[in-house]
């Protein structure tokens, strides 16, 4: 994670390859540490949206407009992952519940 508004520069993308870090992001982990403060349980979900660059001599930069254009075309899509995710859990709790009543009324 880095803490924003800017993206990582180059060396920092470096860095955080070299400790293992396969994504990064800027509001992910405050996010989650302030759900977590207000007792909340959390459900981590990241759209990768663009590559970072680790090499001096690539032209391309990441911008906040790429950032946004992928966003609109996957919202969809995560939209579809949020609802199916959400449905398979009620299922879960569905049959957690009645496995509770069926052991309860034995
Ligand atoms: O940490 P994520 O969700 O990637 O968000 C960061 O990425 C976007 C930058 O384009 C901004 O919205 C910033 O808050
Ligand atoms: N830190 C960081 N956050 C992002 N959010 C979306 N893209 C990026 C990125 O390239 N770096």
């Amino acid at each position: 994670m880095v803490s924003g508004p800017n993206f990582e520069t180059i060396a920092e993308a470096r860095m955080l390859h070299i400790l293992g870090s396969d994504s990064v992001g800027m509001s992910t982990v405050p996010e989650v540490t302030v759900a977590k403060h207000c007792g909340l349980r959390v459900l981590g979900l990241s759209l990768i949206t663009n590559k970072v660059s680790l090499d001096y001599s690539r032209e391309e930069k990441v911008n906040h407009e790429e950032v946004l254009q992928i966003s609109k075309m996957r919202a969809e899509m995560l939209q579809n992952v949020l609802v199916t995710f959400i449905a398979r859990s009620h299922q879960v709790d569905t049959i957690n519940n009645s496995n509770c009543i069926n052991s309860n009324a034995m």
